[in-house]
């Protein structure tokens, strides 16, 4: 995983960005701060039904205050997040604390919240989708990081979500299983036709598969399709000139994911599409203009 090094700190003079009217969920003009520390400086943002969105920074730029400042968890000092009137939304937070004394089975945690309750053929459906069969029973605190990963994710599936957020989805994942997770995202998107915001430092992998990147780094420092990002002075400056060519697109060709158990659950397409984690083609962009110049 890769951990930038170099900052981009200037604000940049952005032409204005226009709100897509038909967006699911969109930003404008947020500032939060704590105490004397600006932690988010006038970002806007939107994103429309199906889009995949990737939210690049360093540590500490501020991408997982900006994703709970987006669900409403907290609230920005100025500035207004819109979500639209009945948006389905599963999140699945970076870091999810389980109390180890606490018995309580993977099925119950998935039951919790649900309303209405849902049968429990729908949970054992929705851990299969994520090649997590057979968890239902487990104890969620003796999980690996892995398989609670692959948990929560099935906990997003259950709100059948028109917008999935993930918040660094392949933490606690060892480098084989952060491909085939990266890779069931993509499926699942294909399949269900979701819109993606996700906060990643795997650039190599999800930038391939993003309609848009965003650089935050306390503001939104440049934004477009991948290709276009990676090119980005500010990209640059943020990963390093010589880091940022190797993080640049990378297409991933891996034509299948895994269950828990390391058997393929996605058979070998062909070409013409249907591949677990063939990446979307980038979609241009209306406001691809919104490159900080
Ligand atoms: N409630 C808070 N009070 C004070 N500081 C906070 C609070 N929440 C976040 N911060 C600070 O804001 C900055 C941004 O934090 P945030 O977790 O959003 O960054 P991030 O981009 O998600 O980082 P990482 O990549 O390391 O997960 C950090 O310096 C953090 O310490």
């Amino acid at each position: 995983m890769h951990q930038p090094s170099s900052s981009c700190d200037a604000h940049h003079d952005h032409p204005p960005i226009v709100l897509r009217p038909d967006a699911l969920l969109s930003a404008e003009g947020l500032f939060y701060s704590r105490g004397s520390r600006t932690i988010l400086s006038d970002v806007t943002l939107d994103i429309v039904a199906g889009e995949a969105i990737t939210l690049i920074g360093p540590n500490g730029a501020g991408k997982t205050t900006l994703v709970r400042l987006l669900l409403g968890l907290d609230k920005p000092d100025r500035g207004s997040v819109n979500r639209r009137p009945g948006l389905s939304v599963g999140y699945v937070p970076q870091r999810f604390d389980i109390d180890r004394a606490l018995p309580i089975t993977v099925g119950r945690f998935l039951e919790l919240g649900l309303a209405p309750r849902v049968h429990s053929s729908v949970i054992t459906e929705a851990l299969s989708e994520v090649g997590a069969d057979g968890l239902a029973q487990r104890q969620l605190s003796l999980l690996s990081g892995g398989e609670l990963q692959r948990v929560l994710l099935a906990r997003g599936l259950l709100r059948n979500p028109q917008l999935l957020v993930l918040d660094e989805p392949v933490r606690g994942v060892d480098y084989l299983g952060e491909a085939e997770l990266y890779a069931l995202i993509g499926k699942l998107r294909d399949e269900r036709g979701f819109a993606v915001l996700m906060v990643s430092h795997d650039l190599h992998v999800v930038m391939g598969s993003s309609d848009r990147v965003l650089c935050l780094n306390r503001h939104i420092c440049c934004s477009g399709v991948p290709t276009t990002v990676a090119r980005h002075p500010e990209y640059e400056r943020l990963f390093g000139r010589r880091l940022a060519p190797a993080f640049a697109v990378y297409e991933h060709h891996h034509d299948h994911a895994h269950d828990l158990s390391g058997r393929s659950i996605e058979p070998a397409s062909d070409s013409s599409g249907g591949a677990a984690d063939t990446p979307t083609p980038h979609k241009a962009h209306p406001r691809d203009e919104d490159v900080a110049k």
